[in-house]
């Protein structure tokens, strides 16, 4: 037996251990891994310190102090050695709330009114009054132009006699400026200036921009996300209304309805700092004179607060309640905003919102205070677009209109009293074969999204962004249109020159002309409309101004499809359309993407319509490229028509605005070698020397070398009816006759020329 150290091992279990060893150590391992984890969940997770010593005191911010998380402290022994004393302090509330979501409850502490907090300090802040106004036919544009000349010249004198706390004033249309810059916090732009804010608006009872600002402004106040008076930094604020006392003779019958308005919400965001009461002016008898008397007070409110007088204590406008009760907050609808600025209250405590301490804290709204089954208040019933009773109404008969229906209206045109008179028919004639006393000029939409600066409808017109008011059905406005048209046609059978022969062929529509006033495709059954106008082989031009292009992608078949192209860039199109859409320049772009699209559907016009110093001057390139991006089948380009109403000159449009023929001409000429230079295939086909008017067409209709620019109606109505898929190539009519033709002037010579001496100018657009 070989001798055994006393480490050794028999060989027989060595061998068992080679033999055995890989399961052994598996095993082995297997059944201490088991009592680990059995250990760990009867247990828990072993500390990695068990003692009670606390770590090393870090500093943390609470109250915005810098503290230890323990408190230390020294204390004697009896032995007569000190002992260090380690106290853990509770966690910050902080870390534990920060993340759950809260029920909210409780109530707001309300801040003591009359003492929203005056920031102005006199030693070196100045003021800076801003004036916001809106105005749709131009009266309130004007009085807040002179209203800041006013208040500037006066500044001046002020600055001149040593006063430096005030500074000029800067004006802003509330149709263009951003709300989110002025209407959520007082701006901040300028160190060391306050700002006092003056607005002067009209009232309207149909749908405007007001409409939008009030929202906002309401929005903003119920915001749970913004302070209850987020615009108190403000050194002030004061309205003033415009209204007309012959048709809302009272504030209940809304006398400046919307100024009203206006001032009560700005009275609750901006902590009740009303620095003079509301004015009110009636724009046919006293506007001048309340507008006088308030621009005194202003001015006094401005030299108090320049002064470090502030708004004034007790008395109205001060912002005292007794001024301000009205502004009470609604019982129920602030309920829950008070219940969330109570809950940031309690988790902010003393800290400040701009602290790092300041964080934001989810909420959980679905469990939060709902409201007991309040049943839903019933749906307001839909106002008529244009009431018989209205000044619209009143208005746009005056200028010759019918309206039918609520929202509907046709016009006879001068040229078809001109064609009846065999005196010529306008450029669609010269164009696309259209003879002038067939066409019939109408709308089913008299709103529109736009406040075009060259617009004919004298400002009085409705405008909306959406569709709010009763809808007439097709049927009604067909039969109502047809009626008012013919009715129109008669009166002319005594009038002097006009041709017997076409008087008969007047009494048969055969042409309808979709551009009257308004949006056609605004109204919600157009295609119904246009189907109604084809039954009866009734052509359709319809024109859009590119603002609605959902309703632009679902309309059917028309003749001829137009997309109004008022500026070959934004700020040009802002300044000359004055759209009520804040995303017009994006819309304006879809509507083009659509048009491009519908190319080969529909037979597409880009409209340009020239404005001199407003879209013509060095924007030829901008319009070249949006025909490269619409690709439509023909430009037909235009001078304005001055109409010499008080929205056109209010926008700053007069006879100088009007170009010259020989103005649009050259235009034309640079966009065409222009389109050649992107290598788009269009040229100058026609032109209507009468009418500033010149046609560039694709070359799609170009047919044997010669233009082909007018249509084939019958052809037209034929491929419709089949029910199969067709396009504009598909319809091209004869050839563009020689006297149509560019260099040519584009008038009938079987028609009578007459001179229209002194208004060779005058356009139609
Ligand atoms: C369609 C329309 C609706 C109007 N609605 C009201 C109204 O509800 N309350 C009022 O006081 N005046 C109303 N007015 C009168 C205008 O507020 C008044 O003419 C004002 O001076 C127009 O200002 P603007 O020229 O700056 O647009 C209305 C006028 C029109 C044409
Ligand atoms: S789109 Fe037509 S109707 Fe509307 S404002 Fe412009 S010109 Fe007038």
């Amino acid at each position: 037996m070989p001798h055994l150290g006393i480490f050794e091992l028999p060989d027989e279990l060595l061998d068992l251990w080679h033999q055995y060893r890989i399961p052994i150590i598996l095993s082995t391992f297997g059944l201490l891994t088991a009592v680990r984890l059995g250990l760990h969940f009867k247990y828990g997770r072993p500390k990695a310190m068990v003692s009670s010593m606390p770590g090393s005191p870090r500093p943390s911010l609470v109250d915005g102090v810098e503290k230890p998380l323990v408190d230390i402290k020294i204390r004697p022994l009896e032995s007569g050695e000190k002992a260090v004393v380690y106290t853990e302090k509770p966690k910050p509330v902080k870390s534990a709330r920060k993340h759950s979501p809260k029920r909210v409850t409780g109530k707001k502490v309300r801040r003591p009114k009359g003492t929203g907090q005056m920031l102005f300090d006199p030693e070196v802040d100045s003021i800076r009054p801003l004036i916001f106004y809106s105005s749709l036919a131009g009266t309130t544009e004007k009085a807040a132009g002179k209203l800041a000349s006013d208040i500037n010249h006066w500044i001046r004198d002020r600055q001149t006699a040593g006063d430096s706390k005030l500074l000029e004033t800067q004006s802003h249309d509330l149709s263009y400026v951003e709300y989110d810059d002025f209407f959520i916090t007082a701006p901040k732009d300028e160190p060391n200036t306050k700002y006092f804010y003056i607005v002067i608006i009209p009232s309207y009872d149909i749908d405007t921009v007001l409409n939008t600002f009030l929202e906002h402004l309401q929005e903003t106040h119920h915001d749970f996300r913004i302070d209850t008076a987020p615009l108190s930094g403000l050194v002030g604020y004061t309205v003033f209304g415009f209204g007309d006392r012959e048709g809302w003779s009272t504030e209940e019958e809304g006398f400046c309805s919307q100024a009203i308005e206006v001032d009560k919400w700005l009275a609750k965001l901006t902590g009740r700092k009303r620095a003079f009461p509301l004015g009110m002016g009636d724009v046919k008898t006293d506007g001048a004179e309340r507008l006088g008397e308030w621009l005194s007070g202003i001015q006094d409110a401005l030299v108090d607060i320049a002064a470090g007088k502030g708004l004034g204590e007790g008395v109205a406008g001060s912002g005292n309640a007794v001024a301000s009760d009205e502004e009470e907050e609604e019982p129920n609808s602030k309920a829950s905003l008070d219940d969330v600025e109570d809950l940031g209250k309690s988790y902010r405590g003393p800290v400040e919102k701009d602290s790092e301490e300041w964080a934001p804290m989810a909420i959980d709204f679905t469990t939060f205070n709902k409201p007991a089954s309040a049943p839903a208040p019933a749906p307001a019933p839909l106002k008529e677009m244009v009431p018989k009773s209205s000044p619209t109404y009143a208005s746009l008969t005056k200028q010759g209109y019918t309206i039918v229906g609520s929202h509907s209206g046709v016009k006879i045109c001068r040229w078809t009293k001109s064609a009846l008179r065999g005196r010529g028919s306008c450029y669609k004639f010269t164009f696309y074969g259209i003879k002038s006393h067939l066409c019939m000029e109408s709308t089913p939409s008299l709103s529109c999204s736009n406040k075009c600066v060259f617009c004919w409808r004298h400002g009085t017109n409705p405008v909306g962004t959406t569709w709010r008011w009763k809808v007439d059905p097709p049927e009604v406005i067909f039969e109502g249109v047809k009626e008012g048209h013919y009715k129109k046609i008669k009166m002319m059978k005594g009038v002097p020159g006009v041709r017997a022969e076409r008087f008969a062929e007047a009494m048969r529509i055969r042409h309808c002309a979709l551009s009257l006033v308004g949006e056609p495709i605004f109204y919600p059954y157009i295609n119904e409309f246009t189907a109604m106008l084809h039954k009866e082989h009734i052509s359709s031009f319809l024109v859009c101004n590119a603002q609605h292009p959902d309703q632009l992608a679902t309309l059917n078949h028309v003749t001829q499809l137009y997309v109004s192209i008022d500026a070959s860039n934004k700020e040009s199109l802002r300044k000359i359309d004055r759209p009520l859409h804040r995303d017009f320049w994006e819309r304006f772009n879809r509507c083009l993407d659509i048009l491009r699209e519908k190319r080969f559907e529909q037979r597409t016009v880009f409209r340009l319509t020239l404005v001199k110093g407003f879209n013509i001057d060095e924007e030829v390139e901008g319009y070249a490229d949006l025909v490269a991006k619409g690709l439509p089948c023909f430009v037909e380009v235009k001078g304005v028509t001055y109409c010499g109403t008080s929205t056109s000159s209010a926008a700053g449009l007069t006879m100088q605005n009007v170009p010259f023929y020989a103005e649009v001409q050259a235009f034309v000429v640079a966009l065409d070698a222009a389109l050649a230079r992107r290598g788009l295939s269009y040229g100058i086909a026609a032109e209507h020397a009468h009418s500033c008017c010149v046609l560039l067409a694709s070359t799609r209709f170009r047919r044997d070398g010669k233009w082909c620019t007018r249509i084939d109606y019958g052809r037209f109505f034929e491929l419709l009816e089949s029910g199969k898929p067709f396009g504009p190539d598909d319809y091209v009519g004869d050839e563009t006759p020689e006297w149509a033709l560019w260099g040519n002037g584009g008038f009938d010579p079987r028609d009578e020329r007459v001179d229209r001496k002194g208004k060779k100018k005058i356009v139609e657009i």
